[in-house]
Parts: structure tokens; sequence; C-alpha cells
């Protein structure tokens, strides 16, 4: 018997996401906010509105407006919504679940309101134990796993068995997933390379190249593998899919949301009219703050992600903001 997983949020990930869990031979049932969407997902099998143009999505995977039909038998409970809109959702969702319910998110992002993690949302909100708690995180474009192009990515849960299972629930000739046990680690690399990508895509708007974009991808890293080491997270997690690889494919790539918020800054727009113009989720636009205050709780200095909060959140200037990068302090490089 095949098994039933229940997507919520059908954007661009939680599309992509459901294809993934199709081909791997699961039942899925994908909660949209918006009754059209789902109409033209269950009748031309194909989401209008994200990854438009893409690949046709298995019969495997129907669509529902209604949470609780979504949650009816679904053993696990995949969340893909914006990381700043989804405790309330969590709140007003969790009745519909079971006791035994296993979650995963597949959202990169830190809540600004409290500065939690999305395992912490999770668990706050529906009580779950950490070992009903995964996320998954890396390289993981969506338009590309659309189209079913080869990538990788990492599930991350303190329970290796509940990794695994979802590990197996997932794995297909196309998308290839690993295990861990660092929770946090992946979260936060999922979490901050949203804010590199910002600075990447500011550097390649103010066209300052590619010396000066891979130095702040390489100051990027250090910085959030330092607090993630202060958080408890393990610093080889970020030299995994969920922390380098990630920030390599989005930190070059024009299909990432936070690349090109970033570029449109760098090349001079106001970040309204940058705001204006993305029609989705650019996660480190809300994130860059929360995981400022993060590092100032922690002891922690980050730069970079210090630059793009005064950016985005203070007005400042990237040509000032970039001088005052270059002219800080030199110091060791470790
Ligand atoms: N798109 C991608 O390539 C990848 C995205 N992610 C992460 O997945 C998460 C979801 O991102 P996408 O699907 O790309 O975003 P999206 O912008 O394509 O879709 C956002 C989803 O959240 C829902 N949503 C937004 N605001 C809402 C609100 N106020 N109330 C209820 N629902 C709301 C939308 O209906 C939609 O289902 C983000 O945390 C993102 O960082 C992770 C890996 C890849
Ligand atoms: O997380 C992603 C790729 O791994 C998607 O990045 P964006 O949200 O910037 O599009």
């Amino acid at each position: 018997m095949s098994r039933r997983i229940a997507v919520y949020g059908a954007g661009s990930w939680g599309t992509a996401f459901s294809l993934v869990l199709a081909d791997a031979g699961c039942e899925v049932t994908l909660w949209g906010r918006r009754q059209s969407v789902v109409d033209a997902i269950n009748e031309t099998r194909r989401n209008p509105d994200y990854v438009r143009g893409a690949a046709y999505l298995p019969e495997a995977v129907r669509a529902t407006a209604d949470p609780a039909e979504a949650a009816r038998g679904a053993e696990t409970v995949v969340l893909a919504v914006s990381a700043q809109h989804v405790r309330p959702l969590l709140e007003e969702w969790r009745e519909s679940w079971g006791p035994r319910t296993v979650f995963l998110s597949l959202m990169k992002g830190v809540e600004l309101a409290t500065t939690k993690l999305m395992s912490e949302v999770i668990a706050e909100t529906t009580g779950a134990s950490p070992d009903r708690i995964a996320v998954l995180s890396g390289p993981n474009l969506a338009r590309e796993v659309m189209l079913r192009k080869p990538a990788a990515s990492v599930i991350a849960c303190a329970d290796e068995s509940t990794a695994a299972r979802i590990q197996a629930a997932c794995h297909t000739s196309t998308f290839r997933c690993y295990t861990n046990t660092d929770v946090i680690g992946c979260e936060l690399g999922g979490a901050v390379k949203n804010v590199i990508a910002l600075a990447a895509g500011v550097s390649d708007g103010m066209c300052l190249g590619d010396n000066t974009k891979a130095s702040l991808i390489t100051r990027g890293l250090a910085e959030v593998t330092r607090l993630g080491v202060a958080m408890g997270a393990d610093p080889l997690t970020f030299a995994g899919l969920a922390g380098m690889g990630d920030l390599v494919a989005t930190c070059a790539s024009a299909l990432s949301r936070n690349y090109s918020f970033g570029r449109r800054i760098g090349s001079g727009m106001t970040l309204e009219e940058t705001r204006a113009l993305a029609e989705e989720t650019a996660e480190g636009v809300a994130s860059c703050k929360a995981v400022s205050t993060l590092g100032e709780r922690h002891g922690v200095e980050l730069p970079v992600t210090r630059a793009v909060t005064g950016m985005i959140h203070e007005g400042r200037d990237p040509q000032d903001v970039m001088d005052a990068l270059m002219s800080r302090a030199a110091k060791a490089e470790v």
C-alpha cells in the first residue's frame, strides 16, 4: 500500500515536492489556499501561478482547499508555506492531525516576531516531540526539481529512524536524499543562505564582479557556521548540501527569488519597487532581521547579515554598506 502524505502550500516548492513524493510512490494531497489554483491543478495537472511551464503533476497528486481533507489518512504532514505566515496556520490546522503525525518542514526562514526556527514553531504549535519533527534543506530550486533535473537534499531529524522513513518516501532517481541528525544546522543553513543570496544579488546588481561575490559567499558561510556552532549545530553540516550546497545554487541562480530581489536593489531599484515585482516568497527579506537578532543574542558577529539588514530594514545605501564591509578591521581568517 502506498503512503499517504499531506503537503500544505501549493506554491513553487510545495508543488514541486509533491511531484517528487508522487515519483517516489506516495499518494499526495496538496493543500492550496486559493480554489482557482486547486481546480487548475486537478483539471490540468499544472499549477498556473507557480512553476509555470514545468512538468505535468502525476495523477497521484490531488489538490484541495480544505485543510481537514488534506489531513485525512496522512501519516506525514509536509509544510511549505511562507515562514512568516505558518504559525497561525498551524494553530488553525492542528486539530485535524493525529497524535503520531510526523511533520516535515520545507521552509527556509526564521520567524521575525520570535526569532524561532521552523522546527521550534512546529513544536510549540502542535506539541509534537523532536522525534516527530524533521526538516528538508539543500540546493533545490523548485523549477529544476519540477523538471526532474537531478538534485540532492538533506532530511534532518533528531530521530534517525524518522529521517530514514521520510527519506524512503521522497528518494527517487532524480531526487537524492541524505539523512542527518543536525536539525538546527540544516535549518540555519537554509535560512541564512537566503540572506547571503540577497547580498550576492546586490553585488551582481552593482556589477562588482565575481571576486566580490565569491568573497561574500565564503564569508557568509563563515558567519552562518559561527552562529550555528553557538546555537548547538555541527560545523560540518555547513560544508554539506544544506550549507555550501544551497549557497552555491542560490547565490548564482537567476531562478532564486532572494538573489533576484538583491540584484534589483543593487541595480538601484527602491525597496518598494522591488517588493512590488516580487510575486513569490523571498524569505531572506524578513529573516535577515531575525538572524541579526540571533547573532546579537548569541554574541556572534554577522557582518554580511548585518549589511543586508541595513539595506533592507534601515534604508542604508548599498554602496555605503559595501564600503563599510571592506573597511572592517583586518583579522585572521578563522
Ligand atoms: N521555491 C523554491 O525553490 C524553494 C523554496 N523553499 C522554501 O519553501 C517555502 C515556501 O516557498 P515557495 O513555495 O517557494 O513560496 P511561494 O511564494 O511559491 O508560495 C508560498 C506559499 O505560501 C502560501 N502563503 C503565502 N502567504 C500566505 C499567507 N499569508 N497565508 C497563507 N498562506 C500563505 C501561498 O499560498 C503559497 O502556497 C519557503 O520557506 C522557501 O524558502 C525551499 C526550497 C526551494
Ligand atoms: O531555497 C531555494 C533553493 O534551494 C530557493 O531559493 P529562493 O527562495 O531564493 O528562490
